[in-house]
């Protein structure tokens, strides 16, 4: 992974500020909106979209769910808290260099924001983790970063930012406190939200049943691709960070193992055998749980937006 991109900060930041009105143009949180959660856009108040493509520095998403637009609007009660939204992110699987895919966490902090709420879809490898639930990141686990696929290798882009970055506490007490307030609040059942460990996969295939297991073993409770670049440059340029991981699939259930040996050889004996089948995820299936639990994904980022 290369970094192909000029760092072009300044000229980023002034395209933006330019198309904003004054009240827009210092936002104190940034939300990022993993697949087929775009629609908190809905609930901003004086909203301007700007299409990435209108952004010196972003690139375009080219996955279904991710619109390639940044957002910015009030969000909350009262006079209301100015945000910006990134309406879809880039992967690494799509071509992207790993700074490109963090570019816009390093605008949204150059235009002041201080905290940031990162979604995204995942897989479970918990079976006490069912599909829909929210699962409040406490930690992950990157296989990739720890074998050289990490955003902060190479040349800083700036020396005021630290050169080994800790990680012990990268995700925010303070953040996800707000967010079980916030589910209280709200009245979510409590089996609504969990907390968890994000393992972080390069994609785009989804893994295979060994790797679930593998992932479980060594201590994930969802997967996904995306996310882990996205905190650590966060991180790297001094914002809270807090990560809602929206469950949209089981990634692997034991009993899905099913052995052809068993099933050939109870065939033979003349036994009928129903096993069952492997499940096979799908973007669709992703996009299609999204849709149906985005809704109180939303009013969650809106109800901790209001409590900051
Ligand atoms: O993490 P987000 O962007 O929500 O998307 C998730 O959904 C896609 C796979 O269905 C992958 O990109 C995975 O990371
Ligand atoms: N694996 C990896 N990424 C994902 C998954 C998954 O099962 N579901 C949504 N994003």
């Amino acid at each position: 992974m290369g970094d192909d991109i000029p760092l072009s900060f300044d000229a980023s930041v002034d395209a933006i500020k330019r198309v904003l009105p004054i009240n827009l143009q210092s936002p104190r949180v940034g939300i990022i909106c993993g697949s087929g959660l775009s629609g908190i856009v809905n609930v901003f108040r004086d909203v301007v979209l700007i299409p990435y493509e209108n952004i010196p520095g972003f690139s375009t998403s080219t996955v279904p769910g991710h619109k390639s637009t940044l957002a910015f609007g009030l969000l909350g009660s009262g006079e209301g808290v100015p945000v910006v939204a990134m309406l879809g992110r880039f992967h690494p699987y799509e071509g992207h260099s790993l700074s490109s895919v963090v570019y816009p966490v390093r605008i949204m902090a150059k235009l002041g924001i201080k905290d940031i709420i990162i979604t995204n879809a995942a897989g479970s490898l918990n079976p006490s983790i069912p599909v829909g639930t929210i699962v409040v990141i406490q930690d992950h686990l990157a296989l990739p970063n720890l074998t050289g696929m990490n955003p902060l290798l190479g040349p800083q882009t700036s020396k005021d930012l630290p050169r080994f970055l800790p990680l012990s506490d990268a995700y925010s007490p303070a953040l996800r406190r707000l967010v079980f307030l916030a589910a209280h609040q709200l009245q979510l059942d409590d089996s609504a939200l969990a907390e968890g460990t994000y393992a972080w996969v390069s994609g785009p295939t989804y893994e295979t049943p060994a790797e679930g297991r593998f992932l479980r073993r060594v201590g994930a409770d969802v997967v996904g691709m995306s996310t882990v670049p996205e905190v650590l440059a966060a991180r790297e340029e001094g914002l809270n960070v807090v990560v809602l991981s929206l469950v949209t699939n089981f990634v692997v259930i034991p009993e899905t193992y099913r052995s052809i040996k068993e099933e050939v050889q109870a065939e033979l004996a003349g036994k009928k055998v129903e096993l069952p089948q492997a499940q096979v995820v799908s973007h669709a299936e992703v996009l299609a749980i999204g849709q149906e639990k985005a809704g109180i994904l939303m009013k969650l980022v809106e109800s901790v937006v209001d409590s900051l």
